[in-house]
């Protein structure tokens, strides 16, 4: 597996931390790192990046030892810091020029590119930069050296909805290509849009790992049918279907996966319209495990 954790566990001197914290992150796979403030996203990902020791356990990058190969795996891992602490001297580009130095990089067209994708002066100095431009800056330094593991820590914050949708296309891209990513994240819509998986973590420990794939299929919609006679009423409420509210000629059917016999039941109705609404994912996964995180 390229990304690995076993039992990782940090305790801070104040008990705070991440505590047997154990997934792994397979090839090609996008992996949704999902957790309030402070419940330990930064902590796991640092110590994938070897900036931390662990208490125990360990983590890995490729079977390299994270904390005993850090150099290695800082110099081929695109990383996404989730505070960009640039050198503020510097612009834009002779930061990520730098930073190609470092790494050894002479291809600049990647660099380029990407720097057009997301559209900013990449020569405006650093320290006049909006929360939002250091954040572009910081995703052109993580995917410039086409890395094959990608590790970013929320790395839509400060991105305007426009930005953060050209971003979703870039993981899209890169997990075709065959990378292995993994993103922190406190949106669910966002690993809705892009993850294989989720994992959830609170207070330190990781309460849930799910396909997202299996969160949608429990994904409920809500047919809002809007019928010409109060006698269509009658015969919708004579069917199976699970009716979740009338409105005079208004009703509100749930559907889990059943198409078909919502088609069928409502075939005999006069329908003036029908609109349907996705049901939350984030409510799905609510839903899916009580709230301690507990698998009901
Ligand atoms: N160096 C440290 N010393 C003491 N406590 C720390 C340290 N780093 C983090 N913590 C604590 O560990 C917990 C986890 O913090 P962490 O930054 O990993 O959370 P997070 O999930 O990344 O949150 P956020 O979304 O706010 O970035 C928090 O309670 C934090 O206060």
């Amino acid at each position: 597996m390229p990304i690995s954790i076993h039992r990782l566990t940090k305790k801070f001197p104040n008990g705070k931390g991440i505590f047997d914290v154990s997934f792994d992150v397979a090839e090609g796979e996008v992996f949704g790192f999902l957790g309030p403030n402070g419940a330990g996203k930064s902590t796991t990902i640092r110590h994938l990046m070897g900036f931390m020791k662990p208490t125990s356990g360990s983590a890995t990058i490729n079977r390299l030892n994270a904390w005993k190969k850090s150099a290695e795996i800082q110099q081929s891992v695109g990383y996404l810091p989730g505070e960009t602490a640039f050198l503020e001297g510097m612009n834009g580009l002779e930061f990520l020029r730098l930073l190609a130095g470092m790494r050894k990089i002479k291809q600049i067209k990647r660099q380029k590119e990407l720097i057009e994708r997301f559209q900013f002066d990449v020569k405006t100095p650093i320290r006049k930069m909006s929360k939002g431009m250091k954040q572009k800056v910081g995703i052109v330094a993580a995917f410039m050296h086409d890395p094959q593991v990608l590790i970013l820590d929320e790395p839509t914050s400060g991105l305007d909805p426009l930005m953060q949708n050209l971003f979703v296309d870039l993981v899209k891209e890169e997990k075709k290509r065959g990378k292995t990513i993994l993103m922190s994240s406190h949106s669910f819509s966002e690993i809705d849009r892009t993850s294989d998986r989720v994992g959830i973590i609170k207070a330190g420990q990781l309460v849930a790992i799910e396909e997202i794939r299996k969160l949608q299929a429990l994904q409920r919609k809500i047919f809002q049918v809007t019928v010409k006679t109060s006698g269509d009423i009658e015969k919708i409420k004579n069917t199976p279907l699970e009716i979740v509210q009338i409105d005079g000629h208004q009703i509100r059917i749930a559907i889990q996966g059943d198409y078909e016999s919502f088609v069928k039941s409502i075939s005999e109705c006069g329908i003036n319209s029908i609109d349907i609404h996705r049901q939350n994912l984030e409510d799905v996964f609510m839903h899916f495990y009580n709230k301690d995180g507990d698998q009901s």
